[in-house]
C-alpha cells in the first residue's frame, strides 16, 4: 500500500501572536522535515489561536492573517522547507458579508479555513463546513460556512482535509466524500478537553475511518485559552480504525507516523490539486502510542495548564491566594506551583478571631511541603472597627471577614503584581455559597469547575502520585479529612446550610449538567425538599456566577458560555 510519512504538530498558539504562532510552526516544520515527513499538519486555527470569537468581524484582523500565511509559506521555503507540504488552520477572510440576505449570519466576514502550503505559496484552502454553535462554541455567529471539498493527490495518495466539527457530523463530509475516495483523511482540530470526552472523540475517529475506509489522522491544538483547555491527544488510526500513533496530552508534541494511504480507485474523480511530495530514505518509523492516565491526572494536568496558560500568556509575574488549611486553597496552592514552580506562588493566612488553630497550622505546613511564599496576616484588628462603626451583625459580620481578607489578597495584587486566585469550587458557586466581593474576588479561578467531591479525590491522588515518585505527598492528610468550613463563625460547618457533598454534587449534576428538572430529580430517588433547596439556591446564583472569574472547563457543562440562564427568572413549577 502506498505510504506517506506525516507529522502531526500539536502546538500551543498564544491568541492574537500571529507572528509568535508562525515562529511556532516554522519550528515545528523543521523537526518534521528532519524526520523525514513529507506533509505536517497543524490545529485549527493554530496560527490565530482558537476560539477567536469577535475578532472574526475585525477586517484588519483577518487581512493580517492571511498576510501571515503567505509570509508562512514564503518563510518555509527560505528555511530549505519549501517541499515540505504543511496544511495550517486560520481564520480567512475578509469576505463580503451577506447583508440580511441568504441563509448564514448576516455580519459574518470570515471562514475558517484551512491552507495548504508548498513552495511558497498557498496551493490549496478548504473552509470549514460545519461550525458548531452549541454548547461553549459560536462559529456560526462568526464565520461563513465553506461548500467546497479539498482533496489532495499527493504523489498517487489522495488525501481529504477536513476541520474539526465536520468530523463529528454523521452524513457530513465524510460520507458526501465517499465518491471523492481519499485514502487518508486529515482533519485539524481545535477540541477542548472534558473529563471523559476521550470516550466519545477517539470511537468517532475510528467510526469515521472505517465510513471512509481509509487512515484518518486527526491533529489538535493543546494549550489554555480563557476558560477552555486544549488536551491535544492527536493521533493516527488506520481504515479498520485501530489506533496507529497517538502524540500525549497536555504538552506541545510532533507525531510522526508511516502512514498507509488507501489506493484510489481507477475511476476516483479529479483531485483539487495535485502536489509532488518530497522523498522520504531510511527505514519505516516505528510508531508511538502514548496512552492517556487515569481521570484524576487528567483532570490534574487540564487544570494545571489551563492555570499555567492564563497566567503566562497573560504575563503575570506571580499569583497570590488566601490559605486557609481546608481543601480548596490547598489543592488551588498545589496547582499553582506545578503550573508556575513555587516561588511564583504567594500565600497568604489570614487567621480571623474565629479561626481554628489547624486552619493556620496546616496552612504552614502545606506552604512548607510545596516550598511556597507564605506569610500570615491577621485579619481580627481589621475587621473590629468596621464591624463596631456600622454595628454589623449576623450574615453582614460574617461576610465583612471574607471581604476584609479580600482588601488584604488585592493589596498584595496591587502592590506585587500578583494575580489573584480565587478558591470556589464547582458544588459552591452552584449554590451561591461564597460571599460576594469577598471569598470571590480574583482574576482566576483554578477549581470552579471541579465539584467538592472531585476536590477530594483530586488531593488524594495528587499525594499518591508525588508519594509514587519518592516525593512529599504535598497536601496535609489533616486538610483533606477535616469537615470543610467558612469558620465564618464559632463551629461553623458547611453543611449547617448545604446537604452532605454526596448528596449535594449528584443533585448538582442532574440539574446543571444534565438539565432535569425538579421531579425527574426527585425521581431518581432525592428527597423532594431537599431538591428543591438545591434548585432555587443555584437559580438564585446565576447573578453571582456572572459577576465571578473565569477558570477551566474540565466538565461536559461549566458555567460560562456553556450555561446560558437568565438571572431575572420566576420559575413557574
Ligand atoms: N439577583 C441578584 N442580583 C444582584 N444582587 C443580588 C441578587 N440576589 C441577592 N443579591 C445581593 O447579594 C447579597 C448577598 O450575597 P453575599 O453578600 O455574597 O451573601 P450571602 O450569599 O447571603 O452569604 C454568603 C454565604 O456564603 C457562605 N460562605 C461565605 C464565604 C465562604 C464560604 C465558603 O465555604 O467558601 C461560604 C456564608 O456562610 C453564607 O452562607 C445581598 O445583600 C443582595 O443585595
Ligand atoms: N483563615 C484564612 N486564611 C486565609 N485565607 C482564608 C482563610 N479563610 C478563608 N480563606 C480564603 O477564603 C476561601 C474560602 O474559604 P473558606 O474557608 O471560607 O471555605 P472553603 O470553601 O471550605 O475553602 P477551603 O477549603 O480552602 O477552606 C479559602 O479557600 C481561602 O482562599
Ligand atoms: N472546533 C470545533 O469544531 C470543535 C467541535 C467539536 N465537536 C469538538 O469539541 O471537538
Amino acid at each position: 500500500m502506498p505510504r506517506l510519512r506525516v507529522a502531526l504538530a500539536q502546538l500551543n498558539p498564544v491568541l492574537g501572536d500571529l507572528e509568535g504562532n508562525s515562529d511556532r510552526i516554522l519550528d515545528a516544520a523543521q523537526r518534521a522535515a528532519e524526520q523525514g515527513a513529507q506533509v505536517l499538519a497543524v490545529g485549527e486555527c493554530a496560527l490565530s489561536g482558537y476560539p477567536i470569537e469577535d475578532l472574526a468581524g475585525r477586517a484588519s484582523f483577518l487581512r493580517a492573517c492571511r498576510q501571515q500565511v503567505e509570509e508562512l509559506a514564503v518563510r518555509l521555503t527560505e528555511r530549505g522547507l519549501g517541499e515540505l507540504i504543511v496544511i495550517v488552520g486560520h481564520p480567512d477572510g475578509p469576505h463580503e458579508a451577506s447583508g440580511l440576505a441568504g441563509d448564514r449570519t448576516p455580519s459574518a466576514i470570515a471562514q475558517n479555513a484551512a491552507s495548504v502550503l508548498q513552495h511558497g505559496r498557498v496551493q490549496a484552502r478548504y473552509a470549514k463546513h460545519h461550525l458548531p454553535n452549541y454548547a461553549v462554541f459560536d462559529e456560526y455567529r462568526t464565520f461563513i460556512p465553506g461548500r467546497d471539498h479539498v482533496v489532495l493527490d499527493i504523489g498517487g495518495c489522495r488525501v481529504a482535509v477536513l476541520i474539526c466539527e465536520d468530523l463529528w457530523r454523521d452524513a457530513g463530509p465524510v460520507a458526501e466524500l465517499k465518491n471523492a475516495k481519499p485514502g487518508l483523511v486529515l482533519t485539524i482540530n481545535a477540541s477542548p478537553f472534558e473529563r471523559d470526552k476521550q470516550q466519545v472523540r477517539l470511537p468517532l475517529v475510528q467510526q469515521r475511518a472505517r465510513e471512509a475506509n481509509a487512515s484518518l489522522a486527526y491533529v489538535n491544538i493543546v494549550g489554555g485559552q480563557d476558560d477552555l483547555v486544549f488536551d491535544g491527544d492527536s493521533l493516527v488510526v488506520d481504515a479498520s480504525g485501530t489506533v496507529v500513533a497517538r502524540a500525549p496530552q497536555f504538552e506541545e508534541h510532533v507525531l510522526v507516523t508511516d502512514i498507509d494511504v488507501v489506493e484510489a480507485a481507477a475511476d476516483a474523480p479529479p483531485a483539487t490539486v495535485t502536489l509532488e511530495p518530497r522523498t522520504v530514505g531510511g527505514d519505516v518509523l516505528e510508531p508511538t502510542i502514548n496512552e492517556p492516565g487515569p481521570v484524576e491526572q487528567q483532570v490534574w494536568n487540564a487544570l494545571v495548564l489551563g492555570t499555567r496558560d492564563y497566567v503566562n500568556k497573560n504575563r503575570f509575574p506571580s499569583v497570590v491566594l488566601g490559605l486557609s488549611g481546608g481543601i480548596d486553597s490547598a489543592v488551588c496552592a498545589v496547582i499553582a506551583a506545578d503550573a508556575i514552580g513555587a516561588d511564583r506562588v504567594h500565600a497568604i493566612s489570614l487567621p480571623s478571631r474565629y479561626s481554628s488553630e489547624h486552619s493556620r497550622t496546616d496552612a504552614d505546613e502545606l506552604a512548607e511541603r510545596v516550598g511556597i511564599r507564605y506569610s500570615v496576616e491577621p485579619i481580627a484588628d481589621l475587621v473590629s472597627p468596621i464591624e463596631q462603626q456600622l454595628k454589623l451583625s449576623g450574615v453582614a459580620a460574617e461576610n465583612l471577614q471574607a471581604r476584609v481578607r479580600a482588601i488584604v489578597l488585592m493589596a498584595a495584587s496591587n502592590m506585587h503584581g500578583h494575580l489573584l486566585l480565587t478558591t470556589g469550587n464547582k458544588s459552591e458557586i452552584s449554590v451561591g455559597y461564597s460571599t460576594i466581593y469577598g471569598d470571590s474576588a480574583g482574576g482566576f479561578a483554578p477549581i470552579r469547575d471541579v465539584p467538592k467531591s472531585l476536590v477530594w479525590k483530586l488531593a488524594t491522588w495528587r499525594n499518591e502520585h508525588a508519594a509514587a515518585h519518592g516525593r512529599t505527598p504535598p497536601i496535609p492528610e489533616n486538610s483533606i479529612t477535616k469537615p470543610p468550613s467558612a469558620e465564618l463563625r464559632p463551629d461553623q460547618t458547611d453543611q449547617d446550610s448545604l446537604p452532605p457533598y454526596e448528596v449535594l454534587d449528584p443533585i448538582l449534576d442532574a440539574y446543571v449538567t444534565r438539565n432535569l428538572g425538579v421531579d425527574e430529580i426527585v425521581a431518581l430517588g432525592y428527597d423532594a425538599g431537599v431538591v428543591s433547596d438545591v434548585v432555587r439556591l443555584v437559580d438564585h446564583s446565576e447573578w453571582k456566577r456572572r459577576q465571578g472569574a473565569i477558570g477551566p472547563k474540565i466538565s461536559a457543562v461549566a458555567f460560562g458560555r456553556d450555561r446560558r440562564l437568565p438571572i431575572t427568572y420566576r420559575p413557574s413549577q
